[in-house]
């Protein structure tokens, strides 16, 4: 299938926020490389959807949409979102799907996360060793390989938690990690929510990778059906999840462990306060520059 690529040059201080105006634009991925980079060579290539702060000066953002994508609608809604933008620094072109998205896989390794859980890429064979938790996955196009530090931080969160009989919502599911890795933990139910189908379809293929497809209902969320759960996880961003904070608060039960992250380290203060409406025992863990907020709901 044929992509369109939406090109975006900024500067490294512009691209948190040139990335996040893609991602709620319904980018189905986004890729870095330093703009003053002359060989492919020398593109060091970050991992794609929500990107580290490089150190390049300036920064390519190249985001995929689907081919059919408005050229002119997209360029409109960037420059809505996007007030600095020039029209000289984005660049539309048609890409051919040369499976370039999957090339990021051979760098994609078995990874632990806390004390039982384990990632596994789908084509890689994991031990028989009952002592570990083992979730295999094919991102595609959705993110969620664990690779993130935001994934990372929840993936070890839900390691930690005793989550047998009990059920969870993942807000914002991508590929379906966090739900898949909760139900492999024990829990008995899971609902996944995203606003992308295409991270549905790639949720619902992990699901019947791992095992576990009749315990996972997913859902967009226009559609959500689904009663209050006694675990509830978002990793979404930090915009997103201020502006959710009271559909999330419905859809934990009282007492119920909660943990957010997509926040960049600085953005957290804010949402603190926020949340404290609905969660207590709210406390931060960091890794890297990126922040995880996790709490209880009152
Ligand atoms: C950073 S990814 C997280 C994926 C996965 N849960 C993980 O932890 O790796 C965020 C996901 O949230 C979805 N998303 C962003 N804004 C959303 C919204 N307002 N409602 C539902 N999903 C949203 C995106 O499509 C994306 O799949």
């Amino acid at each position: 299938m044929p992509f369109l690529e939406l090109s975006l040059v900024v500067r490294t201080e512009q691209q948190p926020r040139a990335e996040e105006a893609l991602d709620d634009l319904g980018a189905l991925s986004i890729t870095l490389r330093d703009a003053d980079a002359e060989t492919p060579d020398e593109q060091a290539i970050f991992e794609p959807g929500v990107g580290e702060l490089p150190l390049w000066p300036t920064i390519t953002l190249d985001a995929l949409f689907d081919q059919h994508a408005d050229r002119r609608g997209l360029a409109a809604a960037l420059g809505e979102l996007l007030p600095w933008l020039e029209p000289d620094q984005l660049n539309f072109a048609e890409v051919a799907d040369q499976e370039w998205e999957r090339a990021w896989m051979d760098q994609f390794k078995p990874m632990p996360f806390g004390r039982r859980l384990w990632i596994y890429p789908w084509n890689i064979e994991p031990p028989a060793d009952d002592g570990l938790v083992v979730v295999r996955l094919d991102p595609g196009l959705a993110f969620g390989s664990g690779t993130h530090p935001t994934t990372a931080l929840c993936l070890e969160w839900l390691d930690g938690l005793d989550l047998a009989g009990k059920t969870i919502t993942d807000y914002g599911c991508g590929s379906g990690v966090l739900a898949i890795a909760a139900l492999k933990l024990g829990a008995t139910g899971a609902v996944g929510v995203d606003n992308d189908p295409q991270a549905l379809t790639a949720s619902r293929d992990n699901a019947e990778r791992n095992g576990v497809a009749d315990r996972l209902a997913l859902f967009l969320p226009e559609d959500v059906e689904a009663e209050a759960a006694d675990v509830f996880i978002a990793n979404i961003l930090a915009g997103p999840l201020g502006e959710l904070a009271p559909t999330f608060a419905a859809a934990a039960k009282p007492g119920a462990p909660f943990a957010i992250s997509g926040i960049l380290a600085g953005q957290q203060d804010e949402l603190l306060q926020r949340y404290a409406e609905w969660f207590d025992e709210l406390r931060v863990d960091t890794r890297e520059d990126w922040v995880r907020i996790s709490g209880r709901r009152r």
